[in-house]
């Protein structure tokens, strides 16, 4: 039997709950006029932690446009800002960090909607899969209790019918609905990750952020919810911006991908081009690194790229990664790159996109 919701239990049975004032629906049509055809919008985005001498600039300026079914992966080494980025979209950063910019969801700034709407559009306009589900899951409560948990508080639904939804979610991520009575330990890694999934679709979202979905998971079961992702997100045409630190899995996935360096976008484009041709010094580092899945051509000795990223709190002038860049110039140390045109829709932020010397 699928139980109740942990914190409605005190409620009869078909009672109504949480009913969704009007205003508070996410809008699922961009304004008439408005020409806003992205899902997610994000301009100029920075986030700091803390401020002083211990401001530590995580995210630097990041644009990134996210159409309707588009599937957008962002890439990057351990501590260049994806995280950051990811909780950032939906305010979920602790009170320490300063967030300016923009960040357009269905045509609504997230950075100045009042609480009560920031409430409404977590879950039902986007929501996020975490990595490390047994972390994000709460280990006291059945899943069923936690994925009927979002259901009850933005659906205006009856007990029983959360329970049926939650059935129907479970049997949708591939899991029998008896599993609603379990807790978080007495499934494996990869049915706790099904269990994130079911409860990121519980309120239909238009966008889900997956952040390192499969990074615990061993490489069997990483193929087996990567095509989870990727067919649920197909059949009810839900955005997806899914993070990683693997260049190959993003290009498996995803139909463009973002390649971050130190807080920054350092290049952008469609899949096939960012990860087969990529113009940034950095990303052509990344996908050397990560060969592709089922593509013995890619499957090159892979390359470690070397030394460290810089450390954001004293970031190096010019290019940041000109330290570590094969083939700067000595004007690399001097001067930082926009992202410029490196063919259609890909753009890098190299002094050398479209120059021989590059290669
Ligand atoms: N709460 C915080 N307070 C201060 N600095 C933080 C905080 N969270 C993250 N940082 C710093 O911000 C930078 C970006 O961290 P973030 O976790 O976003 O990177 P990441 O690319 O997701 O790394 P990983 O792949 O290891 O999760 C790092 O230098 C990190 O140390």
């Amino acid at each position: 039997m699928v139980p109740r919701p942990a914190r409605n239990r005190h409620r009869a049975r078909g009672a109504r709950l949480h009913p969704v004032r009007a205003r508070d629906r996410v809008r699922t049509q961009p304004e008439a006029g408005s020409g806003a055809l992205s899902v997610l919008e994000v301009r100029n985005l920075h986030v700091t932690y803390g401020s002083g001498d211990r401001a530590v600039p995580a995210v630097r300026g990041v644009d990134l446009s996210l159409a309707a079914g588009q599937k957008l992966g962002v890439a990057g080494e351990s501590g260049c800002g994806k995280s950051t980025l990811a909780l950032a979209l939906l305010r979920l950063l602790p009170a320490s960090a300063r967030l300016t910019g923009e960040i357009m969801l269905d045509g609504e700034d997230v950075l100045t909607m009042k609480w009560g709407r920031l409430r409404a559009v977590r879950w039902a306009g986007a929501s996020i899969v975490f990595q490390g589900a047994m972390h994000s899951l709460n280990a006291v409560h059945r899943v069923g209790d936690q994925i009927a948990e979002p259901i009850m508080l933005h659906q205006r639904v009856t007990i029983a019918e959360a329970e049926r939804r939650v059935g129907e979610l479970l049997q949708h991520v591939g899991l029998p609905a008896a599993r609603a009575n379990a807790y978080p330990h007495e499934l494996s890694g990869g049915q706790r990750q099904r269990v994130m999934i079911a409860m990121a679709l519980a309120c239909d979202p238009q966008l889900i952020v997956a952040d390192e979905p499969t990074t615990a998971l061993d490489v069997m079961i990483q193929a087996q919810i990567l095509r989870l992702i990727e067919q649920l997100v197909a059949e009810k045409d839900i955005s997806l911006l899914m993070i990683s630190h693997d260049l190959g899995v993003l290009a498996d996935t995803c139909d463009r991908l973002a390649v971050m360096y130190a807080g920054r976008v350092v290049e952008e484009g469609p899949a096939r081009s960012v990860y087969g041709a990529a113009e940034h010094p950095y990303g052509r580092a990344l996908s050397a690194a990560f060969p592709r899945i089922g593509d013995p051509a890619s499957r090159r000795a892979p390359r470690g790229l070397p030394g460290d990223p810089p450390d954001p709190s004293s970031l190096p002038g010019g290019c940041t990664f000109h330290p570590r860049c094969p083939v700067a110039l000595d004007s690399c140390a001097d001067r930082d790159q926009e992202l410029v045109t490196a063919g259609e829709g890909h753009r890098a932020a190299c002094v050398l996109v479209g120059s021989e010397k590059q290669q």
